[in-house]
């Protein structure tokens, strides 16, 4: 059928999901490698590996200027990050294991709040 625009309480509710989720992780003790752009003048080879950067700050831009239709969009670049964290950090380091720690709370967290609802 015609594409029907969601009802607004549905992008809402979307919103301050992705309001409440990104201050949860942006709040973590385990956020310090993710919260601004890697550097990739001063982080050898990163430039090079990782085709999608993307950070905290980043998708708070992305939030706050509207750049996310819906959920799924935002927990597409949250994973991002830590897909990128996987790929360029060894498990066994500190920004590795941070990437692990953070993925987890934030499965954990969606799945919880989607889970309220
Ligand atoms: C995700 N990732 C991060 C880095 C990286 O070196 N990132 C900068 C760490 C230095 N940043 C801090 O120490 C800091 C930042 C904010 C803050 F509030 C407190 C401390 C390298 C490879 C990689 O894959």
């Amino acid at each position: 059928c015609a594409k029907m625009p969601k009802p607004s309480q549905d992008n809402d509710r979307d919103l301050t999901f992705c309001r409440i989720l990104l201050a949860e992780l942006e709040d973590h003790h385990d956020a310090w490698p993710f919260l601004n752009p890697v550097n990739i003048k001063t982080v050898p080879g990163y430039r090079k590996v990782i085709k999608k950067p993307m950070d905290f700050s980043t998708i708070r831009e992305k939030l706050c200027s509207c750049q996310y239709q819906n959920l799924e969009m935002f927990i597409i670049d949250v994973n991002l990050v830590f897909d990128n964290c996987e790929k360029f950090n060894e498990d066994n380091s500190e920004i590795g294991r941070a990437g692990h720690n953070m993925r987890k709370f934030f499965e954990r967290r969606w799945t919880e709040l989607l889970k309220s609802n």
